[in-house]
């Protein structure tokens, strides 16, 4: 066991990813009528987050969520359970009101995400979706109690995993949002990328 805990699928070695991977099945957590989203294909930006608002498994103190295109999502049973957890968030997560764990949040205000949405990968039933490639929101661990005095710690932990730190999303996503900005603001006239 690693001294640094930083979510149950990490700590333990990563299984291998399969190139195949085309998507599966989430399950909740609930022993009886768990909610089952399925997956229509893979999923993408694979993270480690560290903010307050994803949700974690217990005794973890990142989540690891991905995005896939939300008209690939389909809630296949027991969809009765789930709520939104807040209505105000970009991202609307779709929470299982018994067991907590949240199923999917699609973004569907005018944002650079619009149309993804964003989801828990330990939770499909199968293996071989993609390894979390780098961690988003480190410094926001502080905010659920985590201990400052730590963070050099969790930094180098994260490092050794193959986890670039960031206290806010990678550069390819904070540049892709900026991109999005700067279109609609007028800023970028370009078709650039
Ligand atoms: N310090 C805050 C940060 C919360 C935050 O901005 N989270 C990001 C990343 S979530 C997955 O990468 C975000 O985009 N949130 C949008 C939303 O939650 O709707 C905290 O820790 O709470
Ligand atoms: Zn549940
Ligand atoms: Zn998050």
């Amino acid at each position: 066991m690693p001294s640094i805990a930083i979510h149950p699928t990490l700590d333990s070695g990563f299984k291998a990813t399969d190139a195949a991977f085309s998507g599966g099945t989430l399950v909740c957590n609930c022993t009886s009528k768990p909610v089952k989203v399925r997956v229509k294909s893979d999923i993408a930006h694979n993270h480690a987050c560290g903010c307050t608002k994803c949700w974690k498994p217990e005794g973890a103190a990142f989540s690891v969520v991905a995005v896939a295109p939300t008209e690939n999502i389909e809630v296949l049973e027991n969809g009765d359970k789930l709520a939104v957890i807040d209505p105000a968030a970009l991202i609307q997560r779709h929470a299982c009101k018994e067991c907590g764990v949240h199923m999917y949040g699609p973004v569907e205000r005018d944002h650079a995400f619009k149309g993804l949405s964003f989801l828990h990968p330990e939770r499909f039933q199968e293996t071989g979706w993609a390894k979390p490639g780098f961690a988003a929101f480190v410094s926001s661990i502080i905010e659920s109690g985590y201990d400052p005095a730590k963070m050099d710690g969790v930094r180098a932990r994260l490092r050794d995993l193959g986890l670039e730190p960031y206290d806010c999303l990678n550069p390819v996503l904070m540049d892709l949002i900026a991109t999005w900005t700067a279109k609609k603001s007028g800023a970028l006239k370009t078709h650039a990328a």
